[in-house]
């Protein structure tokens, strides 16, 4: 196994850009696909995660030039739902948003379809949005366990009607659900079932429709009015804002041991729900400046903080460890659905945390971490998860820097974050 040692950063300071948002880049593919016209995405993010979506677009048989540094593609829109003649099987890895948005393009476009992933994706749940799609007429059976991957689809128009989605879990079902409706035959009311979990994703879900030519009928989040019978309309251009939770590594860094860091391509504008990490950060004591494209922060004694986390799902998981360098005990609430994401992420945290000296109580869906006196060295376990190696980088920021096993995990959202952290870190 590979692994990566990063020795202790004596001082953290400069300037960093963050690649495009995942978010974005996976639901602006989509829709561009989806929709009447060419559109050129800018600023494209090139990860595994994207990765899977274009090849998955490709086996559909939409037409795109992927710029040579990825970040720029040009796609020719389909101007309605697949229309497939030979049955495609899609290796989707364990991307949640190519697996949950594409099962539900599919389930209403021509052709047969098989939706696969790597094993842990056989593990992520998909049950809610596919009972939501049944309700809509669609044709979905599990290969292997009830509610999870990989899939068979049968597709085939769809009616729309009142649709219930179970929202508790994870706010992906609700994304491709809304994202499919317009092609639904009839009318749809998506009704909310349960407390809808990592709310603010559903704002870019419907930032991203817009730009594409769909308005939804928002309901204070409990039911979205969609219209069927439509066809998305490119909007020629479609650049993707910097990925807000990529961020918060390097706007952590600096809250730890700045100097100062400014990071570029996030800023005020920010349409994602992540960015929210900076007042998480601020609440700790971090001084944030706003700018429109950039953020600023720049280090101060941090404190622990009591937080409900569950608007910042991913961003969350920095502060865990962020919460080493700040005095006093931090208590991140309401986060169950990190149980069901790239890993157990709250048994994941909690075991590396201890490694590293820690004091750790993990709930069933809160984490409370107490620094220990003098964090010491420890190989991290990332399992998997690009998060976990990202996060724990930041151990470097302590005398005793940190050796965080299989980095290349990262390339799910961020292939290159360790060169790009380099490069704020200086040591003497
Ligand atoms: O819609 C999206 O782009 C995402 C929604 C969130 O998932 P959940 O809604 O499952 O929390 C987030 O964790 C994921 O990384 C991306
Ligand atoms: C949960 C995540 O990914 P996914 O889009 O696969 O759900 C994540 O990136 O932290």
């Amino acid at each position: 196994m590979e692994q990566l040692t990063l020795d202790p950063i004596d001082r953290i300071d400069g300037e960093v850009n963050v690649p495009g948002s995942k978010s974005l880049s996976n639901r602006a593919l989509l829709l561009a696909a989806l929709a009447k016209g060419t559109t050129e995405l800018t600023n494209l993010l090139d990860s595994d995660d994207i990765r899977h979506m274009l090849n998955a677009l490709s086996a559909l048989g939409v037409e795109y030039q992927l710029s040579a540094c990825k970040t720029r593609c040009t796609v020719t829109g389909n101007g309605a739902a697949f229309n497939v003649a030979e049955p495609q099987t899609l290796f989707l890895g364990n991307a949640g948003t190519a697996m949950r948005p594409l099962c539900a393009a599919l389930a209403c476009s021509q052709g047969r379809f098989t939706l696969t992933g790597e094993p842990r994706m056989e593990e992520r749940p998909i049950g809610a949005l596919v009972d939501a799609l049944r309700q809509a007429g669609a044709h979905i059976d599990y290969q292997k366990n009830d509610g999870y991957p990989p899939l068979d689809i049968q597709g085939g128009a769809l009616k729309g009607g009142d649709i219930s989605v179970d929202g508790s879990v994870s706010s992906q079902f609700l994304t491709a659900l809304l994202m499919a409706a317009p092609l639904f035959d009839g009318d749809s009311a998506i009704r909310i079932v349960g407390e809808l979990v990592s709310k603010p994703y559903i704002d870019i879900t419907l930032h991203t429709m817009k730009a594409f030519g769909v308005e939804v009928q928002n309901d204070d989040y409990q039911v979205f009015h969609v219209r069927g019978g439509q066809t998305y309309r490119s909007p020629g251009q479609f650049m993707v804002e910097g990925d807000a939770s990529s961020a918060s590594y390097f706007l952590a860094a600096g809250a730890i041991k700045g100097g100062r860091v400014k990071v570029t391509g996030v800023g005020k504008a920010c349409i994602q729900g992540d960015i929210r990490f900076a007042d998480a950060l601020e609440a700790m004591g971090a001084k944030i400046t706003w700018f429109d494209d950039a953020i600023v922060v720049e280090g101060a004694p941090l404190h622990g903080i009591d937080m409900d986390m569950n608007h910042i799902p991913d961003a969350a998981m920095t502060i865990a460890t962020t919460a080493l360098f700040a005095k006093g005990t931090t208590r991140m609430t309401n986060i169950y659905n990190w149980r069901v994401k790239e890993t157990d992420r709250l048994a994941a945290m909690a075991c590396e945390l201890r490694k590293v000296g820690a004091t750790v109580e993990e709930g069933h869906d809160y984490i409370v971490v107490e620094p220990p006196v003098t964090l010491r060295h420890a190989d991290i376990d990332t399992y998997n998860d690009h998060r976990m190696a990202m996060c724990f980088s930041l151990l470097a920021l302590a005398p005793c820097g940190v050796t965080i096993n299989d980095p290349g995990c990262t390339a799910k959202t961020f292939p290159d974050y360790f060169e790009r952290f380099a490069t704020l870190s200086h040591r003497v």
